[in-house]
């Protein structure tokens, strides 16, 4: 299996056009070649990489100061003791590994839930297609189709859903802590995080023959927070820390990674951080896989802040802000939409 630290052989573009388990993400040609150094060349001021950086591990049991002292500071800390089962975990993995990976495309994407190299579908251009597919599924409702679901998507599926209760136990419980640094009652406590209501995605970032791809565009999440597993060691996972792009130390075997996101950042006022994060294109044989779940306010839950820079503004208007912002421009606004004028 790949490390971090180690640069596997990479795959050349045959080998992933020879694997009919791969989606078909455009290659640059060579009129890409030119939009992408035009591109680059209007960025200003590329960010630098710096290096490693080690998170703080918080002790879901115990979680202390050591708990707002992440948020504040990083916007991102590992979790232990978290009593998530470690079997159901790797069951859940392998299903994936074996379904998006041994799976021919075509039939993936008659599967519903399936989604590939999603900004591309939107139609941008092809600087901007992210390295990765995956199944979306939903905790709070079954994936209804019609025709229905394929008997090993079902499979993960049922599994998607055991993992999912579990990380909105563990997402309430971390939730919780927070709520008292804040002081916030009983009814916010509740309103701000919908944690049955979430989604996981099941990612797979197969491995990339080219360079100047990423497995996911930077970004920061729109959620509440968010809980990342990756299986060990394949690393690829990056964070924005004092102007630099870092890559995250793989933690201890079993821990999770939570990142907070816009939801919390407004709830705190600004207090914590909504880290903003990217993914590297798995470049080695080897396809990196993560399980992410993403917890959200309740729709009509108004997100207000004594002091804040924003407006007050419900959940569902956010969600719609970001939808229309994606669509007309390609990409998310995000809580500067609702600075206070
Ligand atoms: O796959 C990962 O580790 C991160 C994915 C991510 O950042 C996201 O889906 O928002
Ligand atoms: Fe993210």
């Amino acid at each position: 299996m790949a490390t971090a630290s180690e640069s596997p052989p990479a795959i050349t573009a045959s080998d992933a056009m020879a694997d009919p388990s791969i989606p078909p993400f455009p290659l640059l040609d060579d009129d890409d070649e030119g939009t992408r150094h035009e591109q680059e060349e209007e960025e200003e001021d590329p960010l630098p990489h710096g290096g490693v950086l080690e998170l703080p591990t918080v002790d879901l049991e115990s979680p202390g100061e050591a708990l707002p002292a992440a948020c504040r500071r990083l916007g991102v800390f590992r979790l232990a003791n978290h009593s998530v089962p470690g079997d159901l975990t790797a069951k859940l993995f392998a299903r994936a590994r074996n379904l998006l990976g041994r799976t021919p495309f075509s039939d993936k994407h008659a599967q519903p839930g399936y989604f590939w190299a999603t900004p591309a579908l939107a139609g941008l251009r092809v600087k901007d297609v992210s390295w990765v597919e995956g199944f979306h599924v939903p905790l709070a409702r079954p994936i209804i189709a019609d025709p229905p679901p394929s008997d090993e998507l079902a499979a993960l599926e049922d599994l998607a859903r055991e993992y999912g209760a579990h990380m909105a136990r563990v997402a309430r419980k971390v939730f919780d802590a927070l709520a008292g640094e804040l002081g916030l009652d009983a009814d916010k406590t509740a309103a701000y995080l919908a944690e049955h209501d979430g989604f996981l995605r099941v990612y797979r970032y197969p491995p990339c023959p080219e360079e100047g791809h990423l497995g996911m565009e930077a970004h920061t999440d729109s959620s509440v927070l968010s809980v990342i597993a990756q299986e060990d060691l394949v690393g690829g996972l990056q964070v924005l820390h004092d102007g630099a792009w870092r890559d995250v130390a793989p933690g201890a075997p079993g821990t999770l990674l939570v990142n907070l996101g816009d939801m919390a950042r407004a709830i705190s006022g600004d207090a914590w951080r909504s880290v903003r994060h990217r993914v590297g294109a798995s470049r080695g044989a080897e396809a990196r896989l993560s399980l992410c779940y993403f917890a959200f306010p309740r729709d009509d839950a108004v997100i207000a802040c004594d002091g804040s820079r924003y407006r007050p503004f419900t959940h569902a208007e956010f969600r719609e802000q970001v939808k229309a912002d994606i669509k007309a421009t390609g990409s998310k606004v995000g809580l500067e939409r609702f600075l206070r004028h």
